[in-house]
């Protein structure tokens, strides 16, 4: 019996073994894996020599040196790809809206040069035991290729458990890739053919007359067949089978938490000002990244907040939740990667979808990086009330879901005014606490009570599926206000708004300019909800707005090589003529 025995526990452990230790080697801090690299090529080298060696050995011992340096020379396969040296030319997320074919596409480039090398490898294998006897070598190497590729299709069509813990962050954008969901039409047919292929090896160990030789080789490769369909079950099964590797994780650091602001509110609300303000004030001591999100394709917020002492990471284009969310995650992951920061301050576009941002940062791969988290809307006083009666629904989530309210624009109204606002806001959301501000200036010490209250609970409790569910009505646990607000906080993508750009040439008249942005705030190119840009002009440089129906001009600070540009966005905007009314702001060309 133990001549049955012996070489699967051997598989297993090997099996078990060697998966452990490329997990744990890749958790390994980064500058560690040139010389994992460097060590697993070498030992590729002794096993290629070792599976030549034992070619021509059909004893017992050989069939299980074969078996063993066969898997070896597969584990210079797994460390090359996890530790992100050979994947393949794309090695970015792939977005969203991405499916069919095309999404296939993207799936292959992102894995090109690892199944070529792959192939490679295999066909050296292959001339290595040509016409030998001991084969071990060669079929564990098919046998793993195929339950691989299997897996990875498996993965991709979805599966229940996508074992996403197991992904080192270097190799973060591969999840892109990945499906959750219970079970895909190809698993049954996996399985079923694996199952038979595996069968009919373990007959042959168990044939009449098979000597040791066959019977250890037959039961090291059925061994192995039965552990990569066991692997098969646990992506559909709930097992956690990361319990099994717990201690290659534990090389992982632990996940980099960082301080989270959104500064929410409505177009040219005064987001981008108040976020000058928190940057101004910021310590420097303290390493912080703004993450803006215009909605038009040339962003001008970026532009406004550089020079502040602050990393400025740009997300193009666009609303910064629904189309961008897989995306989104992934792009704070390697962001927080990279600058490991203390403090992180997110700029969402004007009609973003403020739950759906949250969710992305309650589900589960960014959770652990989120220290505290507070959310502070932004209104303009000046447009305030005429606003609300219009966008009740986008003003309500964000109000709702915010823990402070900055009223700003306070210059533009009456004392009257002001406190119809604050009511109207301390009715929406009794709890957060609501300061006025001009030009994003609060009074002294107004949000300090909130940096002290991190909001914990509310980050943790009962969010762990909130990235899954972010767009149906669901709770969050803890906080109540947060909870109920996201179960009504959806508004439809962007409010039926489209965003048109252009480059601005040559240098812009004031005056000129001027009267396009009064008349754009008039309604003469359609329902122009917000313009802003930057423009040259014989002075010098200016950032020119339209704003809660105010146009406005301002000199601006322009770094080397900017490049002058206006953003309109809004609903039936005549494109052509305002493109042709900015063209006529063009005093002179530039030499
Ligand atoms: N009168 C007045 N104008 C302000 C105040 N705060 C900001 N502004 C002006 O309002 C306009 C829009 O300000 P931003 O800070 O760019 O607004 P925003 O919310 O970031 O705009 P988007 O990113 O386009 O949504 C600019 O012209 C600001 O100078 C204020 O307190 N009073």
């Amino acid at each position: 019996m133990s001549q049955y025995l012996s070489p699967a526990l051997h598989a297993l452990f090997v099996w078990w073994f060697s998966t452990g230790v490329v997990i744990y080697l890749d958790g390994l801090p980064r500058r560690t894996h040139r010389w994992t690299m460097l060590g697993s090529t070498l030992v590729l080298a002794f096993s290629l020599y070792g599976v030549w060696y034992s070619s021509g050995d059909v004893s017992v011992g050989g069939a299980y040196a074969a078996f063993t340096y066969g898997l070896l020379a597969w584990s210079w396969i797994e460390v090359s790809f996890y530790l992100g040296y050979v994947t393949g030319p794309r090695k970015e997320t792939c977005a969203d809206g991405c499916s069919g074919w095309r999404h296939f596409g993207h799936a292959i480039m992102a894995s090109l040069w690892h199944e070529l090398a792959i192939l490679a490898l295999a066909a050296v294998v292959g001339a290595l035991t040509w016409e030998q006897p001991n084969q071990v070598g060669l079929w564990i190497f098919v046998v793993l290729w195929w339950m691989h590729q299997s897996a990875k299709l498996n993965v991709f069509l979805g599966v229940r458990n996508l074992n996403e813990e197991f992904i080192p962050d270097h190799v973060a954008f591969l999840k892109s890739f990945f499906t959750k969901k219970p079970m895909n039409l190809l698993f049954p047919f996996s399985i079923t053919l694996s199952t038979v292929a595996a069968v009919v090896v373990f007959q042959r160990a168990f044939a009449v007359g098979a000597d040791g030789f066959t019977v250890t080789g037959n039961m090291s490769v059925g061994a192995m067949l039965a552990l990569a369909i066991l692997e098969h079950w646990l992506l559909v099964l709930p097992i956690p089978s990361a319990a099994l590797w717990a201690w290659g994780l534990r090389s992982r650091p632990a996940a980099h938490e960082c301080d989270i602001e959104i500064v929410a509110g409505f177009l040219g609300a005064g987001k981008t000002t108040f976020m000058r303000r928190l940057l101004d004030q910021a310590n420097p001591a303290q390493r912080t990244v703004v993450l803006v999100n215009d909605f038009g394709a040339l962003g001008v917020d970026a532009t406004l907040l550089r020079g502040r002492g602050a990393e400025v990471v740009e997300l193009p284009n666009g609303c910064i939740c629904c189309s961008l969310r897989k995306d989104l995650s992934a792009q704070l992951l390697s962001m927080i990667a990279r600058y490991r920061p203390a403090r992180v301050l997110i700029e969402p576009s004007g009609v973003a979808d403020l739950a759906a941002l949250l969710g992305v940062l309650h589900g589960r791969d960014l959770r652990a990086c989120v220290k505290t988290l507070r959310v502070s809307t932004v209104v303009d006083a000046g447009s305030f009330l005429r606003d609300y009666g219009r966008m009740h629904a986008l003003l309500d989530a964000q109000v709702q879901l915010a823990h402070a309210v900055v009223i700003n624009k306070a210059d533009l109204v009456s004392a009257a005014e002001l406190r119809a606002i604050e009511h109207t806001l301390h009715g929406l959301n009794p709890l957060a606490l609501v300061v006025p501000a001009t030009y994003g200036a609060v009074r002294p010490g107004a949000l300090d009570a909130l940096a002290a209250d991190p909001h914990r609970d509310e980050t943790d409790a009962g969010a762990s599926e909130a990235d899954e569910t972010a767009h149906a009505p669901h709770g969050h646990g803890g906080h109540g206000r947060l909870a109920e607000a996201h179960v009504h906080a959806h508004v439809p993508a962007a409010l039926g708004m489209t965003s048109w750009s252009m480059v601005l040439s040559g240098t812009c008249d004031p005056a000129l300019l001027d009267e396009v942005l009064e008349a754009t705030a008039g309604g003469a190119f359609g329902e122009v909800e917000r313009v802003k840009g930057i423009a040259r002009t014989r002075d010098g440089w200016i950032r020119f707005d339209v704003a809660g129906g105010r146009p406005s001009m301002a000199a601006f600070a322009a770094r080397e090589g900017e490049e002058a540009r206006v953003v309109a966005i809004g609903r039936r905007v005549d494109q052509h003529r305002l493109q042709m009314a900015f063209d006529a702001c063009a005093s002179e060309t530039t030499v």
